[in-house]
């Protein structure tokens, strides 16, 4: 580690933001025709939507919108979010067309989009799980409480203890406070950017995402995403697939960007060449 360019060595190669050997392998991608249908699959926050310190103020970079949209629109071209959000919430925030495939709660729920809302697996919770979601929504409110910029989102099937807006000395306790109840309890923890996200339904990307390639017979798979916990995706996927790390931090992905603007400017780059391509 770290596989992918350091964010520091990005600029010396770098063509509108998209460093040269991602879009050589971009480019390499979109002129094989065997490796239809390509499974597209990014990750939401900090990948397609900058970070904010309010998580329902977080969209989708214009540019983003627009690249999404005519991707789904190409013969042989799939299109996936993979995100930590809950479902619910991921489907409100995120402007994607019919036909994109939305894996929440790190892998614990899944979805299509349809012209008409969604079409969803329902994921229901057994009396002992709900039970302990239950508790573990209690706890996580005593570990943020009387801590300034700490505070608790809860979802479906986890609880997230938020840090962002905490300075260390109420965030660093906070977020050990919040690993050690994950330890005491059993449950699911997983660590991302000033979240510790404790699950009562343990998933992650990765797996999540090689069950949707493997349905759809995608011989190649590009992801994109930003967090520790898209690692899981990175580590999962094969070596034939384009694997992108969106950011700084060490990472086991094969390619780097510098930020959620130059991963957009790379999925345009692979649109326009697979737009290229059928019209040869
Ligand atoms: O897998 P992702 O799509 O990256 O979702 C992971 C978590 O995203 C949200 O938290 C993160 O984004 C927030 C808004 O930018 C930010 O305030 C927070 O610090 C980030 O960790 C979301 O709130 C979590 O539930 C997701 O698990």
């Amino acid at each position: 580690m770290p596989d992918a360019p350091a964010p520091d060595d990005l600029g010396t190669d770098a063509a509108g933001g998209v460093p040269i050997d991602l879009r050589d392998r971009l480019l390499a991608v979109a002129a094989d025709t065997a490796a239809r249908p390509l499974l597209v699959a990014l990750d939401f926050d900090g990948t397609l939507a900058p970070l904010q310190d309010d998580p329902a103020a977080s969209r989708i970079l214009p540019a983003g919108v627009e690249v999404l949209a005519s991707l789904a629109g190409l013969d042989g071209v799939a299109l996936a979010l993979v995100s930590g959000r809950a479902m619910g919430d991921l489907h409100t925030l995120a402007e994607v067309p019919p036909g994109t495939y939305l894996i929440g709660s790190h892998g614990v729920e899944r979805a299509r989009v349809t012209l008409f809302g969604l079409d969803r697996d329902v994921v229901e919770l057994a009396h002992t799980e709900a039970d302990l979601l239950a508790v573990l929504g209690a706890r996580a409110a005593a570990v943020a409480r009387g801590r300034d910029g700490v505070w608790v989102e809860t979802k479906p099937t986890a609880v997230v203890v938020h840090t962002r807006l905490a300075e260390p000395q109420d965030a660093e306790p906070a977020e050990a406070e919040a690993v050690a109840l994950g330890t005491e309890l059993g449950v699911g923890t997983l660590h991302g950017k000033d979240v510790v996200e404790l699950t009562v339904l343990r998933a992650d990307k990765g797996t999540a995402l090689q069950a949707l390639r493997h349905e759809l017979g995608a011989p190649v798979v590009l992801y994109a995403g930003d967090d520790v916990t898209d690692e899981h995706a990175f580590a999962a996927l094969d070596p034939q697939d384009v694997t992108v790390k969106v950011g700084g931090g060490p990472t086991v992905a094969r390619h780097r960007v510098a930020d959620p603007a130059a991963g957009v400017a790379a999925l345009a780059v692979l649109r326009d060449a697979l737009e290229r391509a059928s019209r040869a």
